[in-house]
């Protein structure tokens, strides 16, 4: 399979406003992509991730693709070729509304999905998520690894994977899934409730809080900086066949506990970690093959994990003096 690659095509970003989306919408720039949209309902999302890029002729749509009128809309006027669907509710809004987190993973694919039908554009390209595979039965995990999710978001993810298969299968679509895993890096929510435990243990150590540890620390997950997940989508983009999926991932597993010490040891923390009891459907353990991502695009150097951590220091810092001033 063969997809003409991005370059001077119009393309729409999906909620790419928000931290993966700002993203892959800044490397769009980069690679010549013709015009970039984007569309994002800034639920979770900022003006401030896209000002660059909107400096640099990107153009921001604020409306929700849960409505597909609107997406619509904005496909047609901007005679969209490409669409690539980061758009999502935080996996912790689930505590707070599952349905709804649910429901907007299932339907901004489900709208897309019937736009593409329509004949309104060519190609989508979906960002799914590791957690619709769930803990894992085996590792590394590989792109047959089963969908069990463990959360409502995760069921969302899990559900629009499905819509899409079937979609291709019956109706011969052009479109695919791209499935990172755990992305950390600039313009990740530190804020609240719904904030990761990198942003998050980076904010508290910045304030003088102490840092929490869920449960013993051992559960594991397989950390990409985000930045390197951008550009391997985009890689993978000319070459991946309609109804595919690839894992976007390091293949390495690293522990709570010690993704929470090099943090602290990035920005000389010597003080407390609070333990804190496991989160509910907390997934446990997560290592992703990346066989299928090296057949496709070969060998890739991924960020070290310390870089990207101190880099993301850097910017959380710069972003809270930004606000505070
Ligand atoms: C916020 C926080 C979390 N934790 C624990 C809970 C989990 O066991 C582990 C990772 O939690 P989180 O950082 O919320 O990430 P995780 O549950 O893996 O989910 C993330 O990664 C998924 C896979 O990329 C995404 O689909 C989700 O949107 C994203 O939220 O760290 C802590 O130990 N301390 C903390 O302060």
């Amino acid at each position: 399979m063969e997809r003409k690659p991005v370059k001077n095509r119009n393309v729409l970003v999906v909620g790419g406003a928000g931290f993966i989306g700002s993203h892959l919408t800044d490397k769009l720039l980069t690679e010549g992509a013709n015009q970039i949209i984007i569309m994002d309902n800034l639920f979770i999302g900022t003006k401030e991730n896209v000002e660059q890029a909107l400096n640099n002729g990107a153009i921001l749509h604020i409306d929700d693709a849960e409505n597909q009128e609107a997406l619509s809309y904005i496909i047609e006027k901007h005679d969209i070729d490409i669409v690539f669907n980061c758009a999502t509710k935080p996996l912790n809004y689930s505590f707070i509304n599952p349905s709804n987190t649910f429901l907007t993973n299932v339907v901004v694919l489900k709208n897309l999905l019937e736009l593409q039908l329509k004949g309104q554009f060519q190609s989508l390209c979906h960002f799914s998520s590791s957690e619709a595979y769930g803990s894992s039965k085996y590792e590394p995990m590989d792109e047959g690894h089963p969908l069990d999710p463990q959360t409502p978001y995760a069921a969302g993810k899990a559900a629009a994977d499905l819509m899409l298969r079937s979609y291709v299968k019956m109706f011969d679509l052009d479109a695919f899934i791209v499935r990172p895993f755990n992305n950390y890096g600039p313009r990740q929510n530190y804020e609240g409730p719904m904030a990761g435990v990198i942003p998050l243990t980076i904010k508290k150590v910045l304030e003088g809080d102490v840092p929490e540890i869920h449960g013993d620390g051992e559960q594991t997950r397989d950390y990409i900086y985000v930045e390197d997940t951008v550009d391997i989508a985009l890689k993978t983009f000319p070459i991946i066949s309609p109804g595919e999926s690839v894992n976007i991932s390091t293949g390495q597993q690293l522990s709570i506990k010690y993704v929470v010490d090099t943090i602290v040891h990035v920005m000389n923390y010597n003080g407390n970690i609070t333990r804190k009891p496991q989160r509910t459907a907390d997934v446990q353990s997560h290592r992703a093959s990346t066989e299928k991502l090296q057949t496709l695009i070969g060998q890739y150097d991924k960020t070290p994990f310390k870089k990207g951590i101190t880099d993301t220091v850097s910017w959380v810092k710069t972003e809270k003096e930004r606000k505070e001033t």
